[in-house]
């Protein structure tokens, strides 16, 4: 009994977490005269929809919202906000911000996503927005990609090249990469938004350029150490890789356009404080 309403109260803690984050993102982030927000996918983006909604219809009524996918569709649609899709934004147009979640966030804010199988247009939306917001709890908060998230790097892929790519990463020194299998009780491998396979690819924690100019590391591939940046690089290399769960490159406030890295990511932590990370160049 007692495991059971530990396991109960570190839920709620996590929940209450998320909740926080959101809102005060919301809060510092989403300003009245904004006319097109990004709302990405996940547990913690439901809080985000939470906050938005209860700033009142005068205010959310002239704004349109643009998903990251199905879940975040009908987030959008349940809470009376106005549907937009990112396939109707003109060309050269952006989003004023973008809001998503994250699988685990490291020290110079670079991402993985896609723990829930949305990560392609999850990266579309993020890139076209002016900025881009990452909302997260304390689970997230890491300094090395794959030292908090253990179940690897999330990778889109077209099921026919599906054990290509696994010999690939195999090759790469990735430890025991995986096709993600469906629900349980559902045969078969996971199908996302887009129609494609995830294959989650562990691999040691990726390393930061500050890692190579203290000069301890190579971030190489030779034994499987990779950084961030050349990892990413080449996973997205790979025929029949659509797209990766690594968020990475410039930083956000670098780079107005096509960032995929946040201008500032929001943990809830398990005190009831908000911790905010921000480039910190
Ligand atoms: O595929 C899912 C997305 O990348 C999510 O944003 C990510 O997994 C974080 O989700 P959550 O907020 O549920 O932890």
């Amino acid at each position: 009994m007692a495991t059971s309403a530990t396991v109960e109260e570190q839920a709620k803690l996590v929940e209450t977490s998320k909740r926080l984050a959101a809102f005060q993102a919301v809060k510092d982030y989403l300003l009245p005269e904004y006319t097109r927000i990004g709302i990405g996918s996940g547990s913690t983006v439901v809080y985000v929809v939470e906050a938005i909604s209860e700033l009142g219809s005068a205010v959310t009524s002239k704004m349109a919202f643009y998903p990251t996918g199905s879940q975040s569709e009908e987030l959008i649609e349940a809470a009376g906000l106005n549907l937009q899709y990112i396939s109707k934004l003109p060309a050269g147009q952006q989003l004023d911000v973008a809001f998503d979640g994250a699988d685990e966030v490291d020290d110079d804010l670079n991402l993985i996503k896609g723990g829930g199988a949305c990560l392609w247009q999850e990266k579309i939306v993020a890139a076209s927005a002016k900025q881009f917001v990452c909302v997260a709890d304390f689970r997230k908060l890491s300094t090395r990609l794959g030292m908090a998230w253990k179940k690897g790097i999330p990778i889109e892929v077209l099921p026919m090249a599906a054990p290509r790519v696994l010999g690939e990463l195999q090759r790469m020194g990735s430890q025991n990469p995986r096709i993600r299998p469906g629900l349980p009780g559902k045969a078969g491998a996971i199908v996302t938004d887009n129609g494609m396979w995830i294959i989650d690819a562990p691999f040691p924690p990726l390393l930061l350029p500050k890692d190579i100019e203290a000069g301890s590391q190579t971030g190489n591939s030779t034994a499987g150490v990779w950084t961030v940046d050349a990892l990413a690089d080449a996973l997205i290399k790979i025929p029949g890789v659509a797209e990766i769960g690594l968020f990475y490159g410039k930083n956000g406030l670098q780079l107005a356009s096509g960032a995929q890295k946040p201008v500032a990511a929001y943990f809830g932590m398990a005190d009831g404080t908000v911790e905010v990370r921000t480039p910190s160049s």
